[in-house]
């Protein structure tokens, strides 16, 4: 080869050519060298490979020198500085020569700064978006992949993806076959995520791209790519799973800003409250809670972003306009520049509802309890007294009539009067009436107005609050309340004061009653049956008794026959209380004579039972042996008709002036006057009833 042509060749070659001797000038460079570094071809004189590489120093050059003359060439990249001092990365060729005891290195060197900075760029962004990519040449078959697409795949044979083997890789293997195989026949692209299953077994995401290139109908290459999209597939999932929790929600959830814009809700809010989502999605806190006002949800943003957190009672309202009771939870959260207001809000309308239900019940539990201890205390009382009720002797077919009332009125409702003389039983018969009906299994409460001093009947009747008056230290609950669901038995109901018989009168109307110093009315269930011995009727002619008390007491009357009138009863009644207070004083006593009896029939009793009763107890302690004899004990009858029993004139008078007054209404002139009954003169009469004191008790008829 000649100078000429070796020289042109130097000039034409596409690389940076340079000779350097031992001690690293440069002896020779071509244009390219020259002109990329920015010196002249008189620099040469001057420019040494310290110039164009800042990091080489005498001893590393020396060490190059030596390595170069021992193994002849070698192939490197460096940094080469320009004469302006920037840097570019060169990949040099370098070889050692020796001529005539001359030593040279000749270097060939290429700028490749463009090639292997997008080289690296390409890599980490590929790295960075987890993007791998891939061109299949459908000409040759030949597949090129990215190292990014290897290292999706966790592979490091480029062949495992190709279309036959890349499938495998993916956990719906026929959805990816079917895609590529559109693609490579039809050309048709596609873009979808698909699952593969990772080394480990982990779940990969895939967003599975390809972009077939046609020539005419044919299909020749295909660029693809495969995007790991784990990550964001997860966070997306979680996102919808979060969603649906949200929505799924009993709670009803709220986000709301500072200006009470309604940025967010769940799908509770709509259904619970009856709005529609469009309605919703415009609203603001004072739409859905016009109670708010702006000056109240400023302070209260401002304590939810001091606080954290807030909790609280609030009611809610519906669309229809009702409203019900919640607990809220208001959370601040600081997200995306700004603070925003979270509420979860609970409906506990049930657990209010059971918090009442619940405290009724414990107030029943009390007021029971209550009744019960004074239901117990009162039973206590009664059994102290001993009374012998259940045992109702009758022989008589008189006293048979009287029962047969008993067991007519017993299973009614019906308010029940007995009267009689004292000592006949009344007080049984009231309990006989209790016991055959339906309320024998509540109490039957007694009360004897006769033996209450007149004061404390009404408190004891109706009860009192504690103050109620001086003295009334604590509530007092009375018989009435007592009672409820029970009989009461108002004995002696004729000694009970006028001034009371109104409050009586109105609890038999309307069976209610208010207990004293509180104006909350009590209403009670009870069946009342009352007796007497005196003659009502006419305590109501002497305004003693209200007329209209007495009618609503006298519903159902039985008269309960005095013993003098049912004196069969008698010898039965004498051995029962024999057995009785033998047993009880540890007698033999087993009959009663017939003499004892004969006695006994002669006497009227009128002291009735009650009488006959004491005289056996009596008997019993006197004498001794299996049967009762006459004895000390047996009463004297009474002599008839003594002088002490006439009444006298003017009584005589009164009541049957009263009589006729009672039959005429109390008119006493005209035909159907009084007067004309008795056949006196209209004057004569007026004087006569001025003189004897009867007057028409007008406010009670
Ligand atoms: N038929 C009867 N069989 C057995 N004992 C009776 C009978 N009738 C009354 N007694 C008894 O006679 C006594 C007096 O009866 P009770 O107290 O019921 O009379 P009362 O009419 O209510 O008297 P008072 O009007 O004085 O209150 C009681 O011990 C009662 O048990």
């Amino acid at each position: 080869m000649n100078t000429d042509l070796s020289q042109w060749l130097i000039q034409a070659l596409p690389y940076e050519v340079f000779v350097l001797n031992r001690e690293g000038s440069i002896v020779y460079a071509n244009d390219m060298f020259l002109n990329k570094l920015g010196y002249d071809a008189k620099d040469l004189n001057t420019l040494t490979i310290f110039n164009i590489n800042s990091t080489v120093t005498k001893v590393s050059w020396a060490e190059h020198w030596e390595h170069l003359k021992e193994v002849g060439t070698d192939n490197f990249k460096e940094a080469h500085q320009n004469k302006k001092g920037k840097l570019y990365q060169v990949e040099v060729f370098a070889q050692f020569f020796s001529n005539n005891g001359n030593d040279w290195i000749c270097a060939l060197a290429q700028d490749i700064t463009k090639s292997s900075f997008y080289n690296y760029l390409m890599e980490s962004t590929e790295h960075m978006a987890k993007v791998g990519g891939w061109k299949l040449n459908l000409q040759d078959g030949s597949l090129i992949v990215t190292s990014e697409a290897l290292k999706i795949f966790e592979t490091k044979d480029k062949n495992d993806l190709l279309p036959g083997k890349v499938i495998h890789h993916f956990m719906e293997a026929d959805r990816l076959k079917k895609l590529l195989s559109a693609a490579l026949q039809k050309g048709t692209a596609y873009d979808e995520v698909l699952v593969i299953k990772g080394a480990q077994g982990n779940k990969k995401y895939l967003r599975c791209v390809a972009e077939p290139i046609l020539k005419g109908k044919k299909v020749f290459k295909i660029l693809g790519a495969y995007q790991d999209v784990t990550e964001q597939k997860t966070f997306e999932t979680r996102l919808q799973l979060f969603r649906k929790i949200i929505n799924n929600a009993e709670d009803l959830i709220y986000v709301y800003n500072r200006e009470g814009k309604l940025l967010l809700y769940s799908n509770s809010v709509s259904t619970k409250l009856g709005f529609t989502k469009k309605e919703l999605d415009g609203f603001t806190i004072y739409d859905l809670d016009p109670k708010i006002t702006p000056e109240w949800w400023e302070g209260h943003f401002d304590e939810i972003v001091e606080k954290g957190v807030l909790r609280f009672e609030w009611l809610v309202g519906r669309k229809d306009g009702t409203k019900f009771p919640v607990d809220i939870s208001a959370n601040h959260i600081f997200y995306d520049g700004e603070d925003l207001n979270c509420a979860v809000i609970r409906d506990v309308s049930e657990r209010k509802k059971r918090d009442v239900e619940l405290f009724q019940a414990l107030e029943e539990i009390k007021s029971l309890k209550t009744q019960l201890e004074n239901e117990n205390e009162y039973l206590k009382d009664e059994i102290n007294q001993e009374i012998n009720f259940g045992h109702i002797i009758c022989q008589s077919k008189e006293y048979q009539q009287v029962l047969k009332k008993v067991d007519q009125v017993a299973p009614t409702d019906t308010t029940v009067l007995i009267t009689g003389e004292s000592g006949t039983g009344k007080e049984l018969l009231a309990r006989a009436i209790h016991e055959n009906s339906s309320r024998k299994n509540r109490p039957l409460i007694k009360i004897n107005a006769a033996t209450l001093p007149s004061e404390l009947i009404e408190s004891e009747l109706f009860g009192h609050k504690k103050g109620a008056f001086t003295g009334a230290v604590e509530d007092k609950i009375g018989k009435f309340k007592l009672a409820d669901g029970g009989t009461i038995f108002l004995d002696e109901i004729g000694e009970l004061p006028l001034s009371l018989q109104p409050k009586l009168l109105r609890f038999l109307q309307e069976g209610e009653f208010d207990e004293l110093g509180s104006n909350k009315t009590i209403k009670v269930d009870i069946r009342v049956i009352a007796a007497t011995n005196r003659d009502l009727e006419k305590m109501v002619a002497d305004g003693k008794f209200r007329v209209d008390l007495y009618y609503r007491l006298n519903v159902f009357p039985i008269y309960n026959i005095p013993l003098r009138e049912r004196k069969d009863d008698i010898p039965v009644l004498a051995k029962y209380f024999l057995e009785k207070y033998s047993n009880k004083a540890g007698k033999a006593f087993r009959r009663l004579s017939k003499k004892t009896i004969t006695a006994l029939m002669n006497y009227n009793y009128p002291g009735n039972i009650r009488e006959l009763e004491n005289l056996i107890e009596r008997a019993v302690i006197i004498e001794n042996g299996t049967t009762l004899n006459p004895g000390s004990w047996i009463p004297i009858p009474e002599i008839p008709a003594q002088i002490e029993d006439f009444k006298s004139l003017e009584a005589v008078q009164r009541e049957h002036i009263l009589n006729a007054l009672k039959q005429t209404n109390w008119r006493v002139s005209g035909p159907k006057g009084a007067a004309s009954i008795l056949e006196v003169k209209d004057k004569t009469l007026f004087a006569k009833m001025k003189r004897l004191g009867i007057e028409r008790q007008t406010n009670f008829r």
